[in-house]
């Protein structure tokens, strides 16, 4: 209890961050019956030692009386919670220690002040750690610190929303049979990704060996989502961008991406036909492909993009590209990323009828069925992104925002994606060897930490839109050490 209690401490210091303390910081704990309350006692004896004002407020019948009397010690009262309690509203911090796993539905959870900054204690109250179903009175929280081991409720439904960053503490306790086969992408493990899959090789390269992204994209519906999407490739550092749009919306591409270079079918047929020379000792013409935003889903695919469909080379394939990838599983390495709604047609198109509400429900199981039906990553997009590959295994992205549910920004995910996808240092190879689906879907989960980070920043400086991501993408790419 006592280093569950040190990890919260060290956590409220980290968002407090000014040493030596501010006059009038308070922390405040809020106190529930069980351990998570002793634990919350005992952090907050810890920050009385380190000079912090502290106060503790009792919502329960009892609470944990060692931990008591060590917070009393160390110079802490403790008083019972009640509505109008004056040191919640003047709390710089607020400490939620009432529930852990133990938490049911239903039980009374105090009210705090709209936009204070609370730290979870293991998780937010409110929030069923299973099942991930939050209560309306939930704790949103700014940071959770979690201990031993990820929670499944903290990663699925509702939690993403309201646990804020998460720290997961080990302690010496042998928690392997909780271990979930999910794991959380944050911005500290997507560095880690990238800089464990990039070479030092990447100074010596030419354009072509540094990757080039065939974009397949645009119609005369949609001419727009072309455009986000090449720019945002191009904005990530793009070696070159190729992209196949149908004639009507080209010269409107030229102007607006000058960067990009044209791409027809027979230049599609051409670049697939190099790939396959490459093991002959050429250079292969494009390593990757981005398919799908603002295509007409109504106009067939020509013979040469149900080639690239049919090649080996890695490809993201986004909005209608859904509907033109062929159904059932591919030998393709490809990242299919739908939002909900999508993924319901998917599923559908593979013989598996399910409903919105089933898939928010249980996102990870869904996503899971459609990679085994299609053999690819599939990356769920919404508040929270799953990914997750046909082996059952998964990663989920809550380093999001709210503001980037708006029109075009799940086509900058794509060019963020396409980019990564086809830099040969980050996937190995030029772009004719299989990519393993593991790769694929660690530099899906990277892609979306950087989009979500984009997200972040646009939203710090204003209002968000497709194109203010886009700007700040070179920036934001920086931050990840590109
Ligand atoms: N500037 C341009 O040129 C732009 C062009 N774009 C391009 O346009 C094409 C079609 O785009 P689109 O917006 O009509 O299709 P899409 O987003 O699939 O919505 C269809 C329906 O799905 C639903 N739905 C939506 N989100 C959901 C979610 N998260 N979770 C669950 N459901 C969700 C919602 O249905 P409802 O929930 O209302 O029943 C909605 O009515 C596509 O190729 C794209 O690339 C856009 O990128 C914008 C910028
Ligand atoms: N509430 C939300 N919070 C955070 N991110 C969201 C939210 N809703 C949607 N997103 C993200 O915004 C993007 C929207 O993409 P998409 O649905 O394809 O729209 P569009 O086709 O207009 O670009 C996705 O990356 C998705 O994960």
């Amino acid at each position: 209890m006592k280093q569950a209690a040190s990890a919260l401490a060290a956590e409220a210091v980290d968002m407090l961050g000014e040493q030596p303390v501010a006059p009038g910081t308070l922390v405040v704990g809020l106190i529930g019956p069980g351990n998570n309350g002793g634990d919350g006692l005992y952090a907050l004896a810890q920050l009385e030692d380190q000079g912090y004002a502290t106060a503790a407020l009792q919502c329960g019948p009892s609470v944990h009386s060692d931990a008591l009397s060590v917070y009393e010690s160390a110079g802490g009262r403790i008083a019972p919670y009640s509505q109008d309690n004056q040191p919640l509203a003047n709390a710089t911090l607020i400490i939620d220690a009432l529930y852990g796993l133990g938490y049911r539905s239903g039980a009374e959870l105090p009210r705090i002040p709209r936009g204070s900054r609370v730290l979870a204690c293991d998780l937010p109250s409110g929030l069923n750690p299973e099942t991930g179903v939050a209560d309306d009175k939930v704790l949103l929280a700014e940071r959770t610190v979690t201990f031993g081991a990820m929670k499944s409720g903290l990663l699925t439904g509702d939690g993403p929303l309201v646990t804020g960053d998460i720290t997961v503490v080990p302690l010496d306790f042998d928690f392997t049979g909780q271990a979930p086969r999910t794991n959380l992408i944050d911005k500290q493990a997507a560095l880690q990704l990238l800089d464990a899959h990039r070479s030092w090789r990447d100074a010596g390269r030419h354009k072509y060996q540094r990757g080039v992204l065939g974009l397949i994209a645009g119609s005369s519906l949609y001419p727009g989502a072309a455009q986000l999407t090449a720019r945002a490739a191009v904005n990530c550092g793009v070696g070159l961008l190729r992209t196949h749009v149908p004639e009507d919306i080209a010269p409107l591409l030229a102007v607006a991406v000058p960067e990009t270079v044209p791409l027809d079918d027979d230049q599609i047929r051409e670049a697939l036909s190099s790939a396959r020379r490459y093991v002959h000792g050429r250079g292969a013409k494009i390593s990757s492909w981005a398919i799908g935003p603002g295509l007409d889903s109504r106009t067939p695919p020509t013979g040469a993009i149900a080639e690239v469909f049919a090649s080996r080379q890695p490809a993201v394939i986004d909005a209608s590209g859904l509907e033109l990838v062929p159904a059932g599983p591919s030998e393709q390495p490809r990242v299919l990323t739908p939002h909900a709604k999508e993924l319901r047609m998917l599923l559908r198109r593979a013989g598996v009828t399910v409903t919105i509400e089933e898939i928010t429900a249980d996102p990870i199981r869904w996503t899971r069925w459609a990679a085994l039906s299609y053999n690819a990553v599939v990356l769920l997009k919404g508040p929270t992104n799953y990914i997750v590959a046909p082996d059952g295994s998964s990663l989920v992205v809550s380093h999001t925002a709210p503001q980037l549910a708006t029109a075009g920004s799940g086509d900058v995910l794509t060019g963020i994606l396409g980019y990564l996808l086809s830099d040969s240092s980050l996937t190995g190879v030029n772009g004719v060897q299989t990519v393993s689906n593991r790769r694929m879907m660690e530099l899906a989960a990277c892609a979306a930490v950087i989009h979500g980070e984009a997200g972040r920043a646009a939203a710090a400086c204003g209002t968000v839109n497709a194109s203010r991501l886009i700007e700040l993408l070179p920036g934001i790419m920086k931050r990840f050490g590109f």
